[in-house]
């Protein structure tokens, strides 16, 4: 069962066109759920409504069996981590992780021994007696994470909490939240546009594209079998093909395009039975020279033109044009091809990944 309910919500900003409209998701207990999308989605408007900052017009918020939809914040016992950290500058860092638990009324010695346990999680146990000045940017934010789990929350909420740091720090920071996230079983909602860290730390991952979940599922499925063309090229699959018609026939199915037959074979990525696009990730496109012998069906393959090659270490990347648009393949070759060489370009069945149109 589902520990937080969205049921039907409805977001509006200054009565205008709906931000969420009917919307819908389930979390359960235990799970680190991350939001995804595009600027503007509506990713900090679900989390700042989960958070009791805003109200939905209409819907509910169910939260451990109870209804929540007109909880006010100050009553829902959740933890937030902000991409700003938000701590007070006079206080020492002691003092900003107890501030919560005076709040609640906690006394002198409960005070301190509390305090001192989150510090140890967040690895900050000598720290107490700094201001938030004499930090660097990963400790301010990991004073920020024991200021919001101190309260022993019933739920956790990140919004872009690494934003502010710098590459190497993001990852080290990420591993820790992902650490102490599981050594706590705290369920958490966490809101990020980059991609990579969302992956890497969800149990699950929500898609999000103008307010709608167009994909919600753990990372490795959403990864290898997108269900919509929107999520698909989100997550970097570039290749995209559209066709006509298709067909079930043994061990696979038959996808017509201008005449020609393509074969996808049965894979989780084609058991969606409305798709009518193929989505095929740069590396997962083959490019030999036109009339090399190949192992694919004979439909699989589509004359083409290297337009440009370009260097990425480990592999070429090539934009080859051919009678149905451009395709990137990235390949590994010790003789890599010139821009203007003739080559076919192969799709092996079981990297076709059949995906709805579904707001391309
Ligand atoms: N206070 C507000 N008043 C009016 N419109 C708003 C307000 N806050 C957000 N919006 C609009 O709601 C939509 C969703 O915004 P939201 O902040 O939820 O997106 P997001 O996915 O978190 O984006 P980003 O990645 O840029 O933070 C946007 O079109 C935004 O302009």
């Amino acid at each position: 069962m589902a520990l937080l309910t969205l049921k039907d919500v409805t977001v509006t900003y200054n009565q205008k066109t709906p931000i969420l409209e009917q919307f819908n998701l389930d979390i359960a207990k235990g799970e680190l759920v991350s939001l995804l999308g595009p600027s503007g989605c509506g990713k900090t408007t679900t989390l700042r409504l989960i958070a009791g900052f805003l109200e939905a017009k209409s819907g509910q918020f169910l939260f451990d069996g109870s209804d929540y939809t007109k909880v006010p914040v100050n009553k829902r016992n959740f933890g937030f981590v902000f991409q700003s950290y938000a701590l007070f500058p006079h206080m020492t860092v002691f003092d900003n992780v107890a501030f919560g638990l005076k709040l609640r009324k906690v006394t002198g010695t409960d005070v301190k021994k509390r305090v001192q346990d989150m510090l140890d999680i967040v690895n900050l146990n000598d720290f107490g007696e700094r201001f938030p000045a004499e930090l660097s940017g990963g400790q301010r934010q990991r004073v920020a994470i024991a200021r919001a789990l101190v309260i022993q929350p019933d739920l956790l909420l990140f919004d872009e909490p690494l934003s502010n740091l710098d590459a190497n720090l993001r990852v080290n920071m990420r591993v820790e939240i992902r650490r102490i996230q599981q050594e706590l079983g705290i369920t958490t909602v966490y809101v990020s546009h980059d991609q990579e860290e969302c992956f890497s730390i969800s149990d699950k991952v929500a898609i999000m594209n103008k307010g709608d979940i167009e994909q919600l599922a753990d990372p490795a499925t959403i990864f290898r079998y997108p269900t919509t063309e929107f999520v698909a090229r989100f997550i970097g699959f570039s290749n995209f093909l559209h066709f006509d018609s298709r067909k079930k026939v043994t061990g696979g199915h038959e996808l017509s395009l201008a005449g020609q037959t393509f074969f996808a074979g049965d894979h989780p990525g084609t058991s969606n039975e409305t798709a009518l696009a193929a989505a095929i990730r740069p590396d997962d496109l083959a490019v030999v020279h036109r009339g090399a012998p190949h192992s694919m069906p004979a439909g699989n393959v589509i004359p083409g033109t290297v337009r440009v090659r370009t260097f990425l270490g480990r592999s070429f990347q090539y934009v080859v044009d051919t009678a149905h648009g451009s395709f990137t393949v990235n390949q590994e070759m010790e003789q890599p091809f010139e821009a203007g060489t003739d080559v076919d370009l192969l799709f092996a069945p079981e990297r076709m990944v059949l995906v709805d149109q579904k707001e391309a």
